[in-house]
């Protein structure tokens, strides 16, 4: 079943060049949808209209069918709650001034009342900080520093642990690991995959890394200047009538 469908999604800015171009495709629920292409070719305004951070010019966004692309702020609500982003800065992501177990907390007091946690419980905030660190990988004593006090692998583990905390069901990973060494990168894609069962979240997983996103995603889709050239299950990344362009990907893979 879809939890999201994008029909015809347009998005220009002012200079009058078309980011994103007639986008059609959906998310079923509990899958990642991976998301590739080159630096520049819309792949995070993408992101930022369907968080609607972003105004569309046109096309619609359904999240379990209804349509959110016109709805105001107060209507919205519920909808963000079920959204969730994780960007590839996690520096930008954390207030620098909050100490960790802080920032955890955030959303969780924002969106208090409208909470039906499955897999957390909220004895106190010092349990449901502890929770959602293990969830994470991170060593409980984590919650009393400051940002600036982790490693970037820890810091975006924390920015992850923030995006599962209100137990959305999607959340979109704009470049997740794109700040990480190597080896960090790894753990963080096999954390990601792990909740991703755990928790029974979906994912839409943007990256300019071919290999990244064939081994997370079970369908992929392929961004050029702003269009979509090609969408395929990641079985079938190798087939004969790939795209030229997604051939090109694969050759560097
Ligand atoms: N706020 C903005 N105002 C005007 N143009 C913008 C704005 N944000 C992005 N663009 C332009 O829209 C196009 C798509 O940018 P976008 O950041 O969405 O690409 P991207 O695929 O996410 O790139 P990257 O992987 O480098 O982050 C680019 O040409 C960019 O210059």
């Amino acid at each position: 079943m879809s939890l999201l469908v994008v029909d015809r999604l347009t998005k220009s800015y002012r200079e009058g060049k078309t980011a994103v171009n007639g986008l059609s495709f959906h998310l079923n629920k509990g899958e990642c949808l991976g998301l590739v292409g080159e630096s520049g070719c819309g792949k995070s305004t993408l992101a930022r209209c369907l968080l609607r951070i972003e105004t569309i010019d046109s096309g619609t966004i359904a999240l379990n069918g209804q349509p959110i692309e016109h709805l105001n702020e107060r209507k919205l609500r519920p909808y963000r709650k079920q959204m969730q982003i994780v960007f590839q800065n996690p520096s930008a992501a954390l207030n620098p001034k909050l100490r960790i177990k802080d920032s955890l907390i955030d959303p969780y007091e924002q969106f208090n009342h409208q909470l039906r946690l499955k897999h957390f419980t909220f004895t106190s905030k010092a349990a449901y900080i502890k929770q959602l660190l293990e969830a994470v990988e991170l060593p409980a004593s984590l919650a009393d520093r400051y940002p600036h006090e982790l490693s970037g692998g820890q810091r975006q583990r924390a920015t992850i642990a923030r995006a599962i905390s209100i137990e959305p069901e999607m959340i979109v990973l704009d470049e997740p690991t794109a700040s990480l060494d190597v080896i960090s990168q790894g753990a963080v894609l096999n954390l990601l995959t792990s909740l991703r069962t755990h928790l029974n979240l979906s994912y839409l997983f943007i990256s300019h890394d071919l290999a990244a996103v064939h081994q997370m995603s079970q369908c992929i889709l392929v961004m050029k200047e702003g269009k979509l050239v090609d969408q395929f299950n990641r079985d079938h990344i190798f087939k004969e009538d790939r795209h030229p362009y997604t051939k090109e990907l694969i050759s560097i893979f």
